[in-house]
């Protein structure tokens, strides 16, 4: 038997086309096409000119003469060119009423045989063997295309199951690289970046009413560094960083905005909490400092903080909460203090809330 245009099936590839193989077996011989042609009516098809229409109900099979006749499946499976002793329409004539799989159309001009119920019902009666050898391999081919669908919808499934998994890993590997670019490597709290990014969600999300911003900084670190040397010094950032990170609860926001500098974003019950958590935090590290000798495992704090005005920006809650800070400073550190709603000292230009930049 020979294939392609002197009659054998070929799948067509298409896009995102599955290719099936190429089966001999899947024609009328020679003597059934004569045998049917005593059954089926005769009908010509013009090049381009449609059949039937996928989802046509249908009653009737077809047998290639001559010619070449497309099938096209739905969801741009593939296509399938069938020419003279094809088949095609079975499940049609078979089942009856049944609904076309594939669209159908003459790729050139074709002589077709038409085959109806009532004309195969004839047949059988005259030669069941013959109509029997057809029977079979018509359902071999129902088995076969089937196979080959699932076989094309298994390999569909993997790929888009490669496709999900290649996918989901670029969006772990954004995720991470995007807290990379949000946290200080030191200490592990969130970097400036980081901070500013939470507070302008948490600004979108309406939760920053009731919050006060605690700014913290190291007193004499640059001694730490001077006399016991940077690694020491890194060490004593990673303490302050630990009991930062102990004393805030999960709600609050701690964050190394850089050097020596660190702040706490405190959701508070009662406003006095704020200065609770300054005082304990100033206490905390001035024991543990205390306690240890040389090198230090951690040195003492002066904290200036603010109760937050959502209607302001970050940089006028940061000048007000610093303001504070440079005032502890100034009367030797190790202390705390916190500025009250409408502190006057803020610089000029400080003021409502802008978009800021949330990288
Ligand atoms: N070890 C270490 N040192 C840092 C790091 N970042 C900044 N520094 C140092 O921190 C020091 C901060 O010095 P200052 O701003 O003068 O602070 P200070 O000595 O605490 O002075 P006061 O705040 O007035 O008590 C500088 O010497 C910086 O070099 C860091 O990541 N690791």
């Amino acid at each position: 038997m020979d294939s392609g245009e002197s009659g054998a099936e070929v799948m067509l590839r298409k896009p995102d086309a599955v290719r099936s193989s190429v089966r001999d077996g899947y024609l009328v011989s020679d003597h059934e096409r004569a045998f049917f042609a005593t059954g089926g009516r005769r009908i010509h098809l013009a090049a381009g000119e449609q059949l039937f229409a996928e989802g046509d109900t249908g009653r009737t099979m077809y047998v290639i003469e001559s010619g070449q006749v497309e099938l096209v499946f739905g969801d741009d499976m593939f296509c399938k060119q069938l020419g003279a002793n094809g088949f095609f329409g079975e499940l049609g004539l078979l089942i009856g009423d049944h609904l076309r799989s594939a669209s159908a159309h003459a790729v050139s001009d074709c002589q077709l045989l038409e085959m109806d119920h009532a004309g195969f019902q004839s047949m059988l009666q005259r030669d069941p063997t013959c109509v029997a050898g057809f029977l079979h391999r018509a359902i071999m081919r129902v088995v076969d295309n089937e196979q080959s669908l699932m076989h094309s919808l298994r390999r569909r499934n993997r790929d888009l199951q490669t496709a999900l998994d290649s996918l989901r890993e670029a969006t772990d590997r954004l995720t991470r690289t995007q807290e990379l670019t949000r946290t200080d490597d030191l200490t592990g709290l969130s970097n400036r970046r980081g901070f500013v990014a939470m507070i302008e969600q948490r600004r979108k999300l309406g939760s920053l009413a009731g919050c006060g911003l605690l700014i913290i900084d190291c007193d004499a670190f640059k001694e730490v560094n001077d006399c016991h040397g940077h690694i020491a010094g890194d060490r004593v950032l990673q303490s302050v960083a630990h009991v930062l990170r102990t004393v805030s609860g999960s709600v609050e926001v701690t964050a190394r905005l850089g050097g020596d500098e660190f702040c706490v974003l405190a959701c508070l019950e009662d406003p006095d909490d704020l200065e609770r958590m300054a005082e304990y935090l100033v206490s905390t590290a001035s024991a543990l400092w205390e306690m240890h000798g040389e090198p230090p495992l951690i040195c003492r704090l002066s904290i200036g903080g603010c109760l937050i005005d959502p209607e302001r920006d970050w940089q006028s809650w940061y000048a007000s909460a610093d303001a504070a800070l440079y005032r502890v400073k100034g009367r030797g550190g190790n202390g705390f203090e916190v500025a009250a709603m409408d502190d006057e000292t803020l610089p000029p230009g400080i003021g409502r809330v802008q978009a800021e930049a949330a990288t």
